[in-house]
């Protein structure tokens, strides 16, 4: 498990451990990590010159501190301070280096600072860190456009610019890697910000973790632990039947997705509930299932599922099942059948669009009155945990970075897979997300672990080009040995630069490393 902690618990845990070490020995521990980091990577790509963006908090002197460390080394580092201030003994042990330091506090960028910036091999950003507001400080809005597109850039504890907090998208540096002290914070796990982290390297500075976290990620560990593995006394019925009430005679596609990865992931049943054509083309291409509404452990509704154009048999089985005590997943269409908090737990599955149609209709409201597509974007997260306070219900966002959001009175902490690669952009891949979470639900995993846990292998499986039911077959007949290594078995080849960075991100906190 990855854990990430909230700002006030890391000043907590920092300010406890600093109360028993010599005067400023914590900056000299994160100064020395990361000139490490820095030389390393600058012997890797075989090149020395170095910018330090020097920042007017703790963050600017832990830069500082590891700018002078490299010019001592002999490596051409030049710093230049951007903040309104600067760390005193930071700037004295830089100017005992020896280096070139140029100030840019206010105003156009200097000569002599974007001439740097343009040299660069190596760019750290020191500007900000966890005491940053999201955005950039007024002057360095163009700071990004003046690196060089080849420089590596390495950001101290978290790119500027970035909300802490990882909950507001914001402009902000892109980084190559992050190299962050003892503790993950959330910035560097949540769908509104962990695209500008690169690889994220957490040094331990001595910090330990504090009680509580803020978010966890599930890696394949995790996952494998928590999969329901069928013993000698089970039967299918004692493994889980999961109602499933989605398709429809437009949507064929959806019922076929969803019903394949709930019965290749290990669901004792399926009952399908839905018209003649979803219903024939399941009886052919999965003969397991049976059809018509009976007793069942939880249900699935929606993928698929137009309200308008929906059977009158598939209506009054959703609203007969959201009226009973079981455990619901609802997606897409399915979305809309919800108006009320449910006393049993409740999963739903929007994607960004289908969180702005739900979020809207409940009265969410937007940064200026009606909630918009930008306010969606800009902060999925605060946007899906109004809406599982309102419907008590936990609420999966889907994307790039899937945050799994429960209601905030829950006590428990959001948690985001980022484990698929982009390949998975493609429609009827939520549909199997659906089926493998509504198997999990059926199983009577604990109703917060099927979102994180279905998602995990969705995303993992589904590593190529490949149909995603394909993918979820594929896995029903994988050994769960197989599977643990599936989550290091990109297709680096056919990932762009950037992305390949991010696999490299996710497999560096792996277990399987
Ligand atoms: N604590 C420890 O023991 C250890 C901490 N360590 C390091 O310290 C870092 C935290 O340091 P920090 O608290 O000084 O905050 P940091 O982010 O450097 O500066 C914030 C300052 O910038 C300003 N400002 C903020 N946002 C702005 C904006 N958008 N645009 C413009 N200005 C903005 C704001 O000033 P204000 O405007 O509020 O006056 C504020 O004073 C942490 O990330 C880690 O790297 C390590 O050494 C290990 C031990
Ligand atoms: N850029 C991306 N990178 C990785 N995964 C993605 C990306 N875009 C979407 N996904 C994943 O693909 C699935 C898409 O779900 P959804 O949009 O509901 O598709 P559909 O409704 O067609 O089944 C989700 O699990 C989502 O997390």
């Amino acid at each position: 498990m990855i854990r990430a902690y909230d700002v006030p618990a890391v000043r907590a845990a920092e300010d406890a451990i600093r109360a028993t070490l010599p005067d400023g020995e914590l900056m000299q521990r994160a100064a020395t990590g990361l000139a490490q980091v820095a030389a390393a990577r600058l012997s890797e790509e075989g090149t020395d010159r170095v910018v330090v963006l020097v920042g007017g908090g703790d963050n600017g002197g832990d830069s500082l501190y590891a700018a002078a460390q490299l010019a001592a080394d002999g490596i051409d580092v030049a710093a230049v301070l951007v903040g309104s201030r600067t760390h005193e003994q930071a700037l004295a042990a830089a100017r005992e280096g020896g280096m070139a330091i140029f100030e840019w506090r206010s105003g156009a960028v200097p000569v002599e600072v974007r001439e740097a910036l343009a040299g660069a091999d190596l760019v750290i950003d020191g500007i900000l860190g966890i005491g940053g507001r999201p955005g950039l400080p007024e002057h360095l809005r163009d700071l990004p456009d003046l690196i060089a597109d080849d420089a590596l850039v390495l950001a101290v504890d978290l790119p500027s610019g970035l909300d802490p907090a990882g909950e507001v998208r914001s402009d902000a540096i892109f980084a190559d890697e992050t190299v962050t002290f003892s503790l993950a914070k959330p910035v560097h796990l949540m769908p509104a910000t962990e695209q500008a982290i690169g690889l994220l390297t957490v040094l331990d500075i001595g910090v330990p973790e504090p009680g509580t976290a803020a978010l966890q990620r599930f890696s394949h560990a995790d996952v494998a632990g928590a999969w329901p593995v069928p013993a000698p006394g089970d039967d299918k019925y004692s493994r889980g039947v999961l109602g499933v009430i989605t398709g429809g005679e437009h949507y064929t596609g959806a019922a076929l997705m969803s019903v394949t990865a709930a019965v290749t992931a290990g669901v004792g049943m399926v009952r399908y509930v839905g018209p003649e054509a979803p219903s024939n083309l399941l009886r052919q291409a999965v003969p397991e299932a049976v059809f018509g509404t009976g007793r069942v452990q939880a249900w699935l509704i929606g993928s698929g599922m137009d309200l308008d154009d929906s059977s009158q048999e598939q209506l009054s089985a959703a609203r007969e099942a959201l009226a009973s005590d079981l455990p619901i997943l609802l997606d897409a269409g399915g979305l809309d059948l919800l108006e009320q908090p449910r006393t049993a737990p409740t999963l739903l599955t929007p994607h960004l669009g289908e969180l702005l149609r739900l979020a809207g209709r409940l009265g969410v409201r937007g940064e200026d009155g009606e909630l918009t597509t930008d306010d969606v974007q800009r902060a999925p997260t605060v946007v899906a945990r109004q809406v599982a306070d309102l419907l008590q219900c936990t609420v999966l966002v889907k994307g790039a970075v899937t945050a799994v959001v429960p209601p905030t009175d829950s006590g428990l902490p959001v948690v985001t897979q980022a484990d698929g690669p982009t390949w998975l952009a493609t429609a009827g891949s939520g549909d199997v997300l659906g089926g493998v979470c509504g198997a999990l639900l059926a199983a009577g995993l604990d109703p917060f672990m099927p979102a994180p846990s279905g998602h995990w292998c969705t995303e993992s499986l589904a590593s190529g080009p490949t149909p995603v039911a394909r993918c979820a077959r594929w896995m029903s007949r994988t050994s769960s040995a197989a599977r643990s290594r599936i989550c290091c078995a990109y297709p680096a080849e056919a990932t762009p630069r950037s992305v390949r960075r991010r696999e490299v991100a996710r497999c560096h906190t792996c277990p399987c490393e």
